[in-house]
């Protein structure tokens, strides 16, 4: 059997599997957890997830190094998550007793610190060339209509297309976002983000995420991609930003070559997954341990 942690960064869930653990089909086996009605809960809260990090811990480093992959619930892997590396942090800083983790991820080396409250990590700048998002053109997409958005194209490890509304609350994300998320412009398709001021200098957020191909409740390269354009766009002048999306609150400072994002993380179960033919699933501490479908 495999063994796994669940977690949430704000809302936003995955499943932890220690990438030292045999699996030969990570795509198959993402898309067979995540899945919200057929996938792994503890019967507590919700089923399934909005991704499966493998996570290879190694030792031998001043501080622990954590390479981090994250598979989707379409089975496709994207190469920055910045609440699942924090998620990724409090896992191996559980399991080392350390508190700064360095997480190895495809968009490269994020520096993270753990507290008792909450895990910090270092994004690097987000950036808006269309070289680095990428975009299917020669300059950057600021507040242009795409859809029926106004969109503005930004890089923070994963490509984001932020529009800023009156009122996050009021949009009809599953219906706008599609046309973003795969408007020509985007050859690697799009995160699409939107925000609104929240009345006390930040931003609500909502973001529709490429590979889950709907709303999650948090999304952690979005509230920087939020924090990011409202800077540029003259909507913020300020370090250090406020930014809800509906599972919790998240900041963002900017502090020299570095985006900081900050925000809390919980491990919500744990248990074992049997891979094969039928699956079962163990989760611990449940008296009615085994599942089987
Ligand atoms: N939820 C994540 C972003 C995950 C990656 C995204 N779905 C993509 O494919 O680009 C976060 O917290 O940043």
């Amino acid at each position: 059997m495999i063994s796994f942690d669940k977690f949430h960064g704000t809302g936003n869930d995955f499943f932890v599997i220690d990438a030292a653990q045999p699996v030969t089909d990570r795509r198959r086996l993402a898309i067979d957890l995540c899945d919200r009605d057929s996938g792994i809960g503890d019967g507590d809260g919700s089923t399934g997830a909005d991704g499966v990090l493998f996570l290879a811990l190694e030792a031998g480093y001043a501080s622990p190094r954590v390479v981090m992959t994250l598979v989707q619930p379409d089975g496709s892997t994207a190469p920055m998550c910045g609440n699942g590396a924090r998620c990724a942090a409090a896992w191996a800083a559980e399991r080392t007793g350390e508190r700064v983790v360095m997480v190895d991820t495809q968009s490269g080396t994020r520096r993270a610190t753990v507290d008792e409250t909450a895990v910090s990590i270092e994004m690097g700048m987000p950036r808006f060339s269309p070289e680095a998002v990428p975009l299917a053109r020669d300059e950057p997409l600021v507040e242009e209509p795409i859809g029926d958005l106004d969109a503005t194209a930004v890089d923070t490890g994963v490509p984001h297309a932020v529009a800023f509304v009156d009122d996050v609350s009021t949009i009809d994300l599953e219906s706008v976002a599609p046309p973003v998320r795969h408007a020509e412009v985007f050859p690697r398709g799009a995160n699409v983000t939107v925000a609104s001021p929240d009345g006390a200098g930040g931003f609500d957020q909502r973001t529709y995420e490429r590979g889950v191909e709907g709303e999650t409740r948090s999304c952690g390269t979005g509230a920087v991609a939020v924090a990011a354009a409202a800077r540029k766009l003259g909507r913020t002048e300020d370090d250090s930003v406020t930014v809800s999306p509906p599972g919790g609150e998240l900041d963002v400072e900017f502090s020299g070559t570095e985006a900081i994002l900050r925000g809390p993380t919980e491990r919500e179960f744990a248990g074992r997954v049997s891979l094969g033919g039928s699956r079962s699933v163990e989760i611990d501490g449940d008296a009615g341990a085994t599942a089987d479908d």
